[in-house]
Order: structure tokens, then sequence, then C-alpha cells
């Protein structure tokens, strides 16, 4: 560790990875609801479990992001960063947030109330207060970034990750507006939804990436810089327009079936450019890097990502596709491993890499940490499966055949049953991801004297 300040980076990932158990663990109960249906009805009601499992992963992924960014800031710009005491205040504003958030959900208080009710609106529920601490974190945390960069030396990994770092916190600002008309309410909404994961999230994911394949491969910046330029325009290019593969049914005019088809088909191409970059430097680097677990997450995430957003992005966003497909489990396996590819697995990988530096505990245990990885990783493919299966019986029963949502849903429940499966593997391997960073690695047992001599 060069910087002192990047030690930031140990608190932002710890709550990050509390919070993640947390959101698995959710994931488990509603999985579990899914086969049988009366579970914790009274006391955890499906839509309210839904609300924590969702919104508890949207901010673990963007503390870990803040995280990843007080620790590669520093290193890039090569300055401290600009206050340490406002990089702790922003996170026990989002920290309080977050419980509030909890309570208010769990506890379905103040329903109604303007200022301290849930919004219930899919992934932005949270009360406006809790709003508008997001806003005030956000803007330390842009104005404490930005001055460091501003400060110090201006790399395109920093450029590229405060754009996407800026444009996301400002898209965030349209959480604010609601419309009465039930269309305008849902298109603005997908400014956030979409433009987040399919646009400024991009950029992160790409400079994160970028930051990572440097240290890992010691490729030259030169090559890492025309790579992330080329996967950034890319990203922006198609994923902006993209967002019209969410207004096909709204009531938007019929033009967005075919520019929301055609511009989200061409958002497969930045996701397979990372993917290309990523293994194109393990290619042709240099170096050979003790951290492999690091190495495994980072080519994991490209990989995933592209099979889960773009794969999987693809099978339903052509209107004549998603026609049929709307809002079933096909979305959910999209959903799912979508963001496991791209954004749960590039928050492990920089954890991976910055952890076992941050706490100077090299050799760490990287085995366990390779562990996690096929655990976790191969339990969202099966996921994915399972509800891709559920998703094109229940497509055909329901949409084409037209019967009824819950005698479709009654004849699914192996797929759930496997889905719930598969899920207890993932919550397994976040288990074992924790413990492989939290713990040190157990001593070697080093040969004695009399082995070595002979
Ligand atoms: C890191 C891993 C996970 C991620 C990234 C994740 C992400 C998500 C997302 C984005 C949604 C909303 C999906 C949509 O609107 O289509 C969702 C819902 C859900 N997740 Fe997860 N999840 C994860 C782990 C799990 C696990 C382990 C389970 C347990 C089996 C699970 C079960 C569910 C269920 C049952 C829903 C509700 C789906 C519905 O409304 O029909 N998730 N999750
Ligand atoms: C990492 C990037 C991505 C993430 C995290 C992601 C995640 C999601 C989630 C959670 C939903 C469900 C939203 C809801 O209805 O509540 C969704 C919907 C959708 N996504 Fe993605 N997505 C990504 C990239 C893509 C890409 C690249 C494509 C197209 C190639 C795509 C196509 C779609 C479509 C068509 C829907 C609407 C499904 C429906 O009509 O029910 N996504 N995505
Ligand atoms: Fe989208």
């Amino acid at each position: 560790m060069k910087y002192k300040t990047q030690k930031i980076a140990i608190a932002y990932f710890a709550v990050a990875l509390a919070l993640f158990t947390v959101q698995v663990t959710l994931g488990l109960i509603l999985g579990w609801i899914y086969v049988s249906p009366n579970f914790l009805s009274e006391i955890l009601p499906f839509n309210i479990g839904r609300m924590l499992h969702t919104n508890s992963l949207v901010v673990w992924l963007l503390l870990g992001f803040f995280g990843a960014a007080y620790y590669l800031v520093p290193e890039e710009s090569e300055r401290e960063i600009h206050s340490t005491k406002l990089a702790y205040l922003q996170l026990i504003i989002l920290v309080v947030g977050t419980a509030g958030v909890v309570v208010t959900y769990l506890f379905n208080l103040f329903d109604g109330n303007f200022l301290l009710g849930n919004e219930g609106r899919e992934f932005i529920e949270q009360p406006r207060w809790v709003k508008a601490g997001i806003v005030v974190a956000a803007l330390i945390f842009l104005y404490n970034i930005s001055l460091t960069v501003l400060a110090g030396k201006k790399t395109a990994i920093t450029n590229i990750l405060l754009l996407g770092l800026w444009l996301l916190s400002l898209l965030f600002l349209f959480a604010f507006y609601n419309p009465a008309n039930l269309a305008l309410d849902k298109q603005y909404w997908w400014f956030i939804v979409h433009l987040w994961v399919e646009a400024t999230w991009e950029l992160v994911m790409a400079s994160i990436l970028a930051f990572l394949m440097l240290k890992l491969t010691g490729v030259d910046r030169e090559v890492i810089e025309k790579w992330l330029y080329v996967i950034v325009a890319t990203a922006l290019f198609s994923g902006i327009l993209g967002t019209g593969h969410h207004y096909y049914w709204i009531g938007t005019p019929g033009y967005w079936q075919w520019i929301g088809s055609i511009f989200s088909t061409l958002e497969i191409v930045p996701f397979f450019g990372m993917m290309a970059f990523a293994f194109v430097m393990v290619w042709k680097g240099r170096r050979d890097h003790p951290n492999k677990a690091a190495m495994l997450w980072a080519l994991g995430c490209a990989t995933l990502a592209f099979f889960g957003a773009g794969v999987w992005g693809f099978l339903h966003t052509l209107h004549g596709v998603n026609y049929y497909t709307h809002g079933t489990q096909i979305t959910a396996a999209h959903g799912h491993l979508a963001f496991f590819g791209a954004y749960v697995s590039l928050n492990l990988a920089i954890i991976s890499y910055a952890m076992p530096i941050l706490r100077g505990r090299d050799p760490y245990n990287q085995v366990l940490n390779m562990a996690s990885f096929w655990l976790m990783s191969g339990g969202m493919v099966f996921m994915t499966f399972t509800l891709t299966f559920a998703g094109t019986v229940q497509t055909h029963l329901q949409r084409v055949n037209g019967q009824a949502y819950m005698d479709v849903q009654d004849q699914l429940w192996i797929f759930y049953a496997m889905r719930f499966g598969s899920g207890v593997a993932v919550v397994l391997g976040a288990l074992l991801f924790i413990y492989a960073m939290a713990f040190p690695r157990r001593e070697v047992i080093e040969p004695g004297p009399a082995v070595a001599a002979e």
C-alpha cells in the first residue's frame, strides 16, 4: 500500500460484504417462499423481502464502487485522498440511511407519509429522507474524489471512473421526480434503472477492470487506455438509446420498438469488448502476479457479464420476443446473471485484489477464495438455467396458451426447488469468500531441517 488514505477502502469493503450476506440470505428466503408460499408470510411478506433483497444489492454494490475509488484513485493520481474525515462521514450517512430503509420496510412504517414513507417504485422505494441522504453522501464523495483527482495526475482510468460516478449520481436525481401519469413515471424510472446498469455503471466497470488488468498483467498503460476508450464509446452509444427496450409496452410511441431493438442489440458490443479486453491483456501480459484469485474474479466478471447481460439480455430484447417474455422468469434469469456477472464479480475482484494489500496479508487464503468463486459462480449459472427453463415454460403456458398466472406457477414448482438449491450454493460461496478475506491463512508447516537435508 503506497498511500495511507487507501485504508478508507477497508471500511467500505467490510460494510459492503456484510450487506452482501444480508442480500443473498434474503434471496434464499424469497426462493423458499416460491417453493412454500406461506413461509414467513406474517413476519416477512414476499414484497418486503424482495425490496430488501434488491435494495441491499444496489447499496452494497455502490459501497463497493466507492471503496474501489478510495483505493485506486490515490494510486492513479499519486496523491492522498483530499479528506479522510469526509470519506468516513459519507459512509456513516449511507449506513444510517440503509438502517432507516430496513426499519421502514420491515415494520411497514409511515405508510403514505411524504417524507418518511417508502415510495413503492422498484429499486427506488427508499423514503424521501433517505434519498436526500444519498444525495448528500454522493455530493461529499464527488467533492472529495474530484478534488483529489484534480490536484494530482489525471489518467484515463480515473477520468472514466469519475465520469461514470458523476453521471450515475446525477441520474439518481430522477428518483425525486414521480409524475402522476404512469407512462411518464415509468419512462423516467428507467433513466435510473436502465441508464445505471447499461451505461454509467459500465464506465465504472470498464475503469476498475482496466485498473486490475494494469496491475495484474503488467501490460502497457497505452494499450489499456485504447481499449478503455472503445469500450466506453460503444457502451454510451448503444446504452442510451437502448433504454428503448423498456419502452415497448408502457404507452410510449411505437417507434421505440425499433429504436429499442436495434440499439439494445448493439449493447452486446461493449460487453464483448470487455471480455475480449480481459483475455487479450492476460495473454499479452508479461507479469505473473501472485494474486491468482483476483485474476480469476476479473476474468470471471468479464465472461459472466458477457453471458448474463449480453447473451441473456439479447435473448429477450427484440420486441417481437419481448412481447411474449416481458416480466416472466426469463427476466429474472437475466437480471440475476447480469447483476452477478457484471457488478457482483467486479466488486469481489477488486476486493480480492485490494484487501490483502490493505491488510498487509500476503499470502492470504487464496485457494479458499478461488473455491468461493467456483461455488458462487456455479450456483448463479445453475440458477440462471433453472429460471430460464421456468421462464420458457411460463411464457408458453401463460402467454401463448393463455393459462392463468397462478395455475402456471403451480406447474413450475420443480424449477423453483432447483433454484433454491443453487441459492444455497451461492450463500455458502459468499460466506466462504468473506471467511477467506477476513481471516489470516493458517500457517503452512514448513519441512524441518531433517527433511530438507534429504
Ligand atoms: C449475488 C447474487 C444475487 C443477485 C445479484 C440477485 C439479484 C436480484 C435481482 C436484480 C432481482 C430482481 C429481478 C427482476 O426484477 O427480474 C432479484 C430478485 C429475486 N432474487 Fe435475487 N439475487 C441474487 C441472489 C439470489 C439468491 C441466492 C436467491 C435464492 C434462491 C435469489 C432469489 C431471488 C428471488 C426469489 C427474487 C424475486 C423474483 C421475483 O420477483 O419473481 N437471489 N434478485
Ligand atoms: C450489466 C448489465 C445489465 C444488468 C445488471 C441488467 C439487469 C436487468 C434487470 C434487473 C432487469 C429487470 C428489471 C425490472 O423489470 O425490474 C432487466 C430487464 C431487461 N434487460 Fe437487462 N441488464 C443488463 C444489461 C442488459 C443488456 C445488455 C440487454 C440487451 C442486450 C438487456 C435487456 C433487458 C431487457 C429487454 C429487459 C426487460 C425484460 C422485460 O421486458 O421484462 N439487459 N435487466
Ligand atoms: Fe435495460
